[in-house]
């Protein structure tokens, strides 16, 4: 494995009870003048508002709001918070919401202590010099931005949709009670496990050798999704399933489970091309890109698709080829997309081959991506134009 420093300061509160017991507190900590950020008002519809500002306001905290995060966040909403928190001298942000809320927090954060625009940061252009605290209580299990220093942010203006973070935009305090996840709707609520699923598929694949505790941690999580996400689409007030894959995702994204292994990435980097033209879900655009990157790569590796063969969906390796057990994993993960809904080309959203090219430019701006194998220009064309 490769030598590693690993350090996650977020303190992470599961399950029921946690906010009614231990927010006010936390946040107290930090100080008494809040930015509450949230999205389009699911929050207020399920109760989570109520119940959050009533134990702020007696806890004698003030509160300032921004409303309307937009999922797949934009920078002209964070530019909005960071004027709040200058203006109202701000001591914590907390977001309520999904990754978008939280990520649109982070960016927040890193702003107000920036001199330049923030967008400098995601555009590579400089470096985050301080952040706000931020405090979470997640509302979708997906992106584990709940207990990472990782966020994206989608410039309209320019068509593009850039990660970033610092060593500062780690989350202080994350609240995660399964029950706020009830009201999501099926499609998100399928969206997210698409997600989570991709992030252990980043870590999966990597050139990395002597790695045998790495890949069976993110075996365990990848089987946990796949053997419990159906019971959450399928009853999304089962408390355990939604307990189980809120943990997962937490799990998938909070560096855990990757510790001394460099992921991939690139599906990730192509997903975002797509939806900062289209706008898109990103777990469903990852569920699409995924099955073709898979295909394009296989042969760089393909004991390592083996392994998931046989380990994680239980596929009997007798007689079979590691060519032959490498192809079932594929139409195996295909088929789990599939089996919970989510979508399977892009043509599901409308997109045709339009901007293939334009998208596959922009996915190697920087340099080519991925770290399993390295893709360029013509490589990311030929996932996109599979997954049209
Ligand atoms: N920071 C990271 O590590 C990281 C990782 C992966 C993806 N992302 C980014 O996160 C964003 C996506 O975040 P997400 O997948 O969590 O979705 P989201 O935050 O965009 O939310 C999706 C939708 O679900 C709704 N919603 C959220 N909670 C709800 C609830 N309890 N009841 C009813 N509706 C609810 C939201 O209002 C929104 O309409 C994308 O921009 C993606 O690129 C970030």
């Amino acid at each position: 494995m490769n030598p590693f420093r690993f350090q996650n300061p977020t303190a992470l509160y599961y399950g029921k009870g946690q906010i009614e017991e231990y927010l006010a507190a936390e946040v107290t900590k930090v100080g008494k003048t809040v930015l509450l950020v949230y999205g389009g008002g699911s929050i207020k519809r399920n109760g989570l508002y109520d119940k959050v500002v009533g134990i702020l306001k007696s806890a004698g905290v003030t509160i300032h709001e921004l409303s309307g995060v937009e999922t797949n966040p934009r920078l002209t909403t964070v530019h909005k918070g960071i004027d709040i928190c200058r203006k109202e001298g701000v001591d914590l942000i907390l977001a309520v919401g999904g990754g978008s809320v939280i990520d649109c927090s982070k960016a927040i954060a890193m702003g107000v202590k920036y001199e330049g625009d923030v967008w400098e940061i995601y555009a590579r252009k400089g470096a985050a010099t301080g952040a706000l605290p931020l405090g979470t209580i997640l509302t979708l299990a997906a992106t584990g931005s709940e207990m990472n220093s990782g966020g994206v942010i989608t410039n309209w203006e320019t068509k593009e949709k850039l990660g970033g973070g610092s060593p500062y935009t780690f989350p202080a305090f994350s609240f995660c009670d399964p029950e706020n996840t009830y009201t999501v709707p099926k499609d998100q609520t399928v969206y997210g496990i698409c997600d989570m699923l991709s992030h252990c598929f980043e870590h999966y694949f990597h050139p990395t050798e002597h790695t045998p505790l790495q890949q069976h941690l993110i075996e365990a999580v990848i089987s946990t999704i796949v053997e419990n996400a159906r019971f959450a689409v399928d009853n999304p007030e089962d408390y355990n399933a939604r307990e189980t894959i809120m943990y997962c995702s937490t799990m998938a994204l909070n560096g855990m489970i990757n510790m001394g292994v460099q992921g991939d990435w690139a599906c990730h980097a192509i997903e975002h091309e797509i939806s900062a033209i289209y706008d898109i879900p990103h777990g469903g655009g990852l569920a699409i890109v995924f099955p073709n990157w898979m295909d394009h790569v296989v042969n760089v590796n393909p004991q390592r698709f083996a392994n998931l063969a046989t380990r994680v969906f239980h596929v009997d390796p007798t007689g079979k080829s590691t060519e032959e057990l490498a192809g079932i994993a594929i139409e195996k993960v295909r088929e789990f997309f599939r089996s919970i809904g989510a979508p399977t080309r892009l043509a599901d959203y409308d997109i045709g081959s339009e901007n293939v090219e334009r998208m596959a430019e922009q996915a190697v701006r920087f340099k080519p991506i991925g770290n399993f194998t390295l893709l360029g220009k013509e490589d990311v064309q030929q996932i996109l134009k599979a997954s049209l």
